[in-house]
């Protein structure tokens, strides 16, 4: 394994009955990147990130994080993996802060004596301390997306994964997941892999992108690089060229 990967994804492929999913897919990311991952609906971006996440078991190949296989030892590697995938998972008459410490119980990296304190640190580092008591069912769309990171920041992941997180979101509530991501990623050093529909939104924050159509991976490599590709068009058009040829 090269040393700086954090998350490795190696001829993976599913298929569900005799329809194929995913295609054999194989691509890494390294410490620090902020990666994209695109592709038009249906392309298999969720399924492979429940395969990721250990929701799901790849039919074949398989998934590392940070060097462990979540195949072969699910709890090791999962336990630096933050994700926001499915959601609602709050229960929305408990608080913020209540929801946070009922899933810092179930964390294995968040021993009972610091659960207390790490649920408040995480809380305020999505800026929700003055609003933890309240129930969930008061907060807006962006501060659920927000207590979904703090969710995801319990277990001091190096890794977070992100489906589709601005989805329904506000400009206003974009641009706060956006600077979130972008604080999270510069100071604490944590490697992002965001699933999203909104190209320009990601090249603002994405050192590198992944790009998959009908299952398969058509392109990788790292935001400028893309850059170039795509040349005076940009890249929306070059995506929209590479999904239709
Ligand atoms: N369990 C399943 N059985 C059959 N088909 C499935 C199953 N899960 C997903 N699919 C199909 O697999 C394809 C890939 O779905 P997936 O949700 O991974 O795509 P996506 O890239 O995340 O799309 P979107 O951008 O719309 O969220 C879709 O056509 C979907 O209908």
């Amino acid at each position: 394994m090269n040393e700086t990967n954090v998350l490795e994804v190696l001829n993976v492929s599913k298929k569900a009955g005799a329809r194929t999913l995913v295609d054999h897919v194989s691509f890494s990311i390294q410490a620090g990147d902020v990666c994209g991952f695109v592709g038009p609906n249906g392309a298999g971006k969720t399924t492979l990130i429940r395969m990721m996440t250990g929701l799901i078991k790849p039919g074949g190949g398989s998934i590392r994080i940070d060097g462990t296989d979540v195949g072969r030892e699910r709890v090791k590697a999962l336990s630096r993996v933050g994700a926001i995938v499915e959601s609602p998972i709050f229960f929305p008459y408990m608080s913020g802060r209540d929801n946070l410490l009922n899933l810092a119980r179930l964390h294995p990296n968040v021993p009972g004596t610091e659960r207390k304190a790490r649920v408040e640190e995480v809380l305020s580092i999505v800026g929700l301390s003055e609003r933890g008591s309240d129930k969930v069912k008061t907060y807006s769309l962006g501060m659920k997306q927000r207590l979904g990171i703090a969710q995801a920041l319990l277990g001091d992941p190096r890794l977070i994964i992100l489906d589709e997180p601005a989805n329904g979101l506000d400009p206003m509530g974009i641009r706060e997941l956006r600077q979130l991501i972008q604080r999270l990623n510069q100071e604490r050093g944590i490697t992002f892999l965001v699933s999203s529909h909104l190209l320009d939104e990601l090249q603002r924050i994405c050192s590198r992108f992944v790009i998959i159509k009908e299952g398969k991976l058509v392109w990788e490599g790292t935001s400028r690089e893309w850059q170039e590709v795509a040349g005076a068009k940009g890249i929306e058009d070059h995506f929209v060229e590479m999904m239709t040829s």
